[in-house]
């Protein structure tokens, strides 16, 4: 089965600028304006190998010290090396993982101070997607059963006209037809399944999108596909995105601003043009100097569409 959408044109979306903020939210005219959740001295380690008495012999400073921002209806990239931190960050502002120290703070309020009830009931508002659309959805439910479960944990979510609808609505938002609603993962492209992967997430109407390598997996036409999705998602609902990826011009072609992570410390961030054309850090430098050029007969960049 093929994608939905149609392959892009072929302008060079590093040339372009990513998807201005969301029509109807004015406050979002500056990136200092409206910031949806902030991370602050984010700590995170893991204890390492077990000694006398179920001891931790040492620990992995995973996470060291990570402040960020998000602002309403913009995308904020991460990049880094594999082992820098990018989806240990990922993983505490879903709830996946416990900080060990330092905050995070969604429209204000500390979610990792929160009650289990409390967080369970902002959870809705911080929503993932993941790298392998092959795992990470149920392959013995069907994709109605998959979106359908979000509306079971999240009831309050379900439109007026009932959670079939509902349902529905969350195919046709991302490309899919209502119709496939009877299919099981294995049925659909890669590109589809992150499709529904991304209707799951958005079904529980959240604020904020942690996309964690979501185009990775996928072939290079596809992705940019995917990131076209996103983008169009972001201008027409709203969305913050915190997008993680190791390529950088996947980043380039959807983030506004952008963070390096070497080591489990953000090294550099800033507006995207001014970090890709002017790194000022060393780590940054020998990043994007490791990006191979483009052969102009074979593109390996995304193909994002305006
Ligand atoms: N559950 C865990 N237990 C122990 N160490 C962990 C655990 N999860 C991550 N780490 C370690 O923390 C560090 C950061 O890992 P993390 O997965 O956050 O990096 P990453 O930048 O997302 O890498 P990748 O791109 O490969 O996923 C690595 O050294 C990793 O081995």
């Amino acid at each position: 089965m093929s994608d939905p959408e149609p392959t892009a044109s072929a302008q060079d979306p590093t040339a372009q600028e990513p998807t201005a903020a969301a029509p109807g939210r004015a406050s979002v005219a500056t990136p200092e304006s409206d910031p949806v959740l902030e991370i602050r001295h984010l700590v995170k380690t893991y204890p390492v190998g077990r000694g006398l008495f179920g001891r931790a012999r040492g620990e992995i400073p995973a996470v060291q010290d990570v402040s960020l921002t998000l602002q309403r209806g913009r995308t904020l990239g991460v990049v880094g090396e594999s082992g820098s931190g990018k989806s240990t960050v990922a993983k505490i502002l879903v709830g996946v993982e416990k900080p060990t120290s330092g905050q995070v703070l969604l429209e204000g309020s500390d979610i990792t101070a929160m009650t289990r009830s409390d967080r369970h009931a902002l959870r809705n508002k911080v929503q993932m997607i993941f790298q392998d659309p092959y795992t990470s959805l149920n392959p013995r439910m069907s994709v109605g059963d998959i979106i359908g479960e979000a509306y079971t944990l999240h009831p309050d979510a379900v439109g007026p006209a009932g959670k079939r609808a509902s349902v529905d609505e969350m195919l046709e938002l991302v490309g899919l037809s209502p119709d496939h609603r009877h299919r099981y993962p294995h049925q659909f492209s890669g590109g589809q399944r992150q499709r529904i992967g991304i209707a799951r997430a958005l079904a529980v109407k959240p604020e904020v999108l942690i996309c964690d390598e979501p185009v990775s997996a996928l072939d290079v036409s596809i992705q940019g596909q995917v990131i076209n999705l996103l983008r169009r998602l972001q201008r027409e609902l709203g969305l913050t995105y915190l997008f993680i990826a190791h390529d950088l011009a996947v980043v380039r072609s959807i983030a506004h601003e952008v963070a390096v992570m070497h080591r489990g410390k953000v090294v550099e961030s800033g507006p995207r043009d001014q970090l890709y054309d002017t790194p000022a850090h060393d780590y940054t430098k020998s990043l994007l100097a490791a990006v191979p050029e483009p052969d102009p007969r074979r593109r390996r960049r995304p193909i994002v569409r305006r």
